[in-house]
């Protein structure tokens, strides 16, 4: 499916977003930060990172911003609003908003790899008040309510 893609001025000399292997299902976002410039994340810190890009998605389409499992692994830094969900009508520059959880600074420099872009299917729902819903087993039980272990009789 094609998407249309904009560099922003501080985008310009980055690579464009790209899926790192065939199956990927994730487009790498670079960090469009100036030049010679670190952002460094104390822990605990969160701040907003410009990727350099805007794009158009179809409509009936969203981009869903995720974490990159490495920088979580290795250093504790996340998305925080993960996913982040980029409109299909937004216009602005996708930005991402890292946290870092790890005990350690992080510094984010221009062109590093900072989260992921997966385009994924919108399904718009027509909400129809009622006056009841149907009824199921599990009814209102949530949140832990059939257990942690086997088939839910221990
Ligand atoms: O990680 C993100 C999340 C959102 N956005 C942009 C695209 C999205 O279309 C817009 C609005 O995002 P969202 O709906 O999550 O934020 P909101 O707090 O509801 O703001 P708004 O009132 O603008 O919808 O901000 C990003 O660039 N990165
Ligand atoms: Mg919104």
């Amino acid at each position: 499916m094609k998407v249309s893609i904009r560099r922003l001025t501080n985008g310009e000399g980055l690579p464009l977003p790209a899926y790192a292997s065939e199956g990927a299902a994730g487009l790498d976002l670079y960090a469009a930060l100036p030049a010679g410039q670190k952002l460094v994340l104390e822990p605990g810190a969160r701040d907003l990172i410009p990727t350099g890009i805007q794009i158009a998605l179809p409509e009936g389409y969203e981009a869903q911003l995720r974490p990159r499992s490495g920088l979580a692994v290795e250093y504790g830094v996340t998305v925080l609003n993960a996913p982040g969900t980029i409109d299909s009508d937004y216009r602005g520059e996708v930005k991402a908003l890292l946290i870092n959880h790890g005990g350690q600074p992080f510094e984010i420099t221009r062109g590093m790899r900072i989260a992921q872009l997966v385009v994924a299917p919108v399904v718009r729902a027509i909400l129809e008040e009622v006056a009841d819903l149907d009824e199921t087993a599990r009814g209102a039980g949530g949140f832990g309510s059939t257990g942690l272990h086997g088939g839910g009789e221990e």
